[in-house]
């Protein structure tokens, strides 16, 4: 920890802008913002820019290191102050030969949040997830009316398309591919061609299809939302950041049922900060909903348990989802891929530190995707229900033991699987559910703030689920098989996994095992706090992410998603707060100065 303090304060002199902390508080503010990530930071930023309103940021953590910007060692951010280190309960069908019979939940602490410890990859989902999002009387959330938010938080660096009608060039947030480009990549964009895919621009006209990595990334650095939204704002005097803040209650007036302030601990201090206009909880699908609840606002069976005044009854903390994964799967190549070993190699150092290229830049190891549709999937055609992830590398390669920390593999089944592979070229292929059916739930454990809530996430309860999963590893295997990855000499490293030795090798049975001891999640963690219209007895904000029944307060984050759309979250979680950043100014009809 000293080293990631002495380190951080070294950089943030010469490479970062250093945010200043607030220490003195107004009594009052027009807006305080709970948690400055991913959504945090654009509100902040947004909000600010009407200089008669003053804004306050409120944030656990603090500020990001240089740690974290390196694309290619993402995993490695999971092992510092930086990630909130959750553990859910244990599940039936899943993780169950992962450490401690858990999932390992990971979520970002500091400026940015999650943005400064996720993967970087830039996906938005398909336009018919926001249309259902709209079917539902969700009104404004179509694709056509979402679109354009995307857009003005992006700056697109893909030549190709910048004259894409689907992408932003003037925004703050940094779209790019990396320059490092493998051969593997090329093979595994051909297989997707003699598989009858299209490359294409999975942000674009059609999700479907075979693409390269897009992430959001600046010259080979990770580009969390703290440095596109806080970092370039920090002088401006009406927005007051407070670092090592953890809220503990929203303030609700339990007559008039209104939002009026938050109560926080800092410096071991008690402050209460009153706001004028709205509180807005941005603390993520975890905190937002136990935050709802510490204050009086979730199931009232539930808040009564634990002797809390309940001050609105809602669902908050149900409809819990997430993208299911299987790591481990493993194949062997002849072409040379990315692994510990040859991280250490001085050139690819040196390239990385002064030109920002080379393999240190791909994003957490991806370096392309695919969007297919399984056989059995009930959606339409053009709709993909699974996407295909090429690592540049795989598990194998993790030497030092950042990517087995981070998916809780345990030493055991690293050395089983892959104690021969130490000195061969292989890489991985990751498949990844994108319409879950299974639910799970957030709940209060106990009413101390500072206590982690219990975490359900009934990964693959409903059977849909695994058989899409079973299907999308043969997909898998179907890409390995191609013309143009055999000639690469691929091939399945085929080493049972272990629990699941007994059964035979590559069967349904055999499969169901592997993903109910090693079936693990891909950190999209959403809809804890639907957005919902009154009547809808699952919603807990409607679709101006006001909380129902409680005046001047909304929830701006990943926690509002009904479902969570085909694509990584980080992306839909910055359009979901450029969007409620516009309807709050619109509500209080306050301009951009
Ligand atoms: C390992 C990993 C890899 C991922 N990879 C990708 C990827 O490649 N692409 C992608 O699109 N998405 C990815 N994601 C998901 C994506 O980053 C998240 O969905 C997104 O960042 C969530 O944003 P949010 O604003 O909802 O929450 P967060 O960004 O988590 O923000 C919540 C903030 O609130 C703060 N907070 C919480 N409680 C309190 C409190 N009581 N008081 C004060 N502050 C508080 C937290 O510290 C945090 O800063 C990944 C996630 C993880 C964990």
């Amino acid at each position: 920890q000293l080293l990631v303090d002495l380190l951080r304060d070294f950089e943030t002199s010469l490479l970062n802008t250093r945010i200043p902390d607030t220490t003195r508080f107004l009594p009052e503010y027009d807006f305080i913002i709970v948690g400055a990530g991913t959504a945090g930071c654009v509100l902040a930023n947004r909000l600010s820019e009407i200089t008669s309103a003053s804004v306050l940021l409120l944030e656990a953590g603090d500020q990001e290191t240089f740690i974290s910007d390196v694309p290619l060692t993402a995993a490695l951010t999971q092992m510092t102050r930086y990630n909130w280190g959750y553990k859910a309960e244990p599940t039936a069908n899943a993780c169950q030969g992962l450490k401690e019979g858990v999932c390992n939940w990971p979520k970002g602490r500091g400026i940015g949040g999650t943005s400064l410890i996720n993967f970087m990859l830039y996906t938005r989902g398909h336009r018919r997830d926001y249309d259902d999002w709209a079917a539902a009387n969700n009104s404004g959330w179509s694709y056509d009316e979402i679109l354009p938010y995307f857009k003005k938080s992006e700056r697109i660096g893909i030549p190709e398309l910048y004259k894409s009608p689907y992408h932003g060039r003037n925004g703050p947030l940094d779209v790019q591919y990396t320059d490092y480009k493998s051969q593997l990549l090329k093979a595994f964009l051909k297989s997707g061609q003699e598989l009858g895919y299209d490359i294409t621009d999975p942000n674009g006209e059609h999700l479907m299809g075979f693409g390269r990595s897009q992430a959001t990334i600046r010259n080979g650095r990770r580009c969390s939302t703290s440095k596109a939204f806080i970092q370039p704002v920090v002088q401006r005097k009406n927005l007051h950041i407070s670092m090592k803040s953890w809220v503990t209650k929203l303030i609700i007036d339990p007559l008039t049922k209104t939002a009026v302030g938050v109560e926080f601990v800092k410096q071991r201090q008690r402050f209460v900060v009153r706001a004028r206009k709205e509180v807005i909880l941005s603390a993520g699908t975890i905190a937002s909903p136990q935050l709802l609840m510490l204050s009086g606002v979730g199931p009232g069976d539930h808040l009564r348990e634990h002797n809390i005044t309940v001050l609105q009854n809602l669902p908050v903390g149900y409809n819990l989802q997430d993208h299911i994964t299987l790591n481990g799967l493993v194949f062997v190549v002849n072409d040379s891929t990315v692994n510990d070993a040859r991280l250490l190699n001085p050139t690819d150092i040196f390239r990385y530190l002064f030109a920002g290229q080379g393999p240190y830049t791909i994003p957490g190891g991806a370096e392309a995707f695919a969007f297919v549709r399984t056989p059995s999937s009930s959606h339409a055609k053009d709709y993909p229900d699974m996407e295909l992830v090429l690592g540049a590398g795989s598990l194998s390669g993790d030497r030092f033991g950042t990517m087995r920390n981070l998916l809780g593999i345990t030493d055991e089944f690293y050395e089983t699987m892959f104690g021969d592979l130490q000195n061969r070229e292989t890489f991985g292929l990751v498949p990844v559910l994108l319409r879950p059916k299974s639910r799970g739930r957030i709940s209060l454990r106990s009413r101390n703030p500072f206590h982690w809530p219990r975490m359900e996430p009934n990964f693959m309860e409903h059977p849909d689920d695994i058989q899409a999963m079973i299907e999308g590893i043969e997909m898998i295997m179907q890409v390995a098989r191609s013309k143009s990855m055999v000639k690469m000499g691929t091939h399945f490293h085929d080493r049972p996994f272990p629990g699941c030795e007994h059964l035979t090798f590559a069967s349904q049975e055999y499969w169901r095992c592997c993903l109910r001891r090693y079936g693990s999640s891909l950190q999209h963690q959403s809809g804890t706090c639907k957005m919902g219209p009154t009547g809808d007895p699952s919603a807990v904000v409607d679709s101006g992410l006001r909380v129902h029944g409680i005046r001047k307060l909304r929830v701006v984050d990943a926690s509002v998603m009904p479902n969570v759309p085909a694509g990584h979250t980080n992306a839909i979680v910055i359009m979901i707060a450029e969007k409620a950043a516009d309807m709050i100014k619109n509500t209080w009809r306050m301009r951009t100065t």
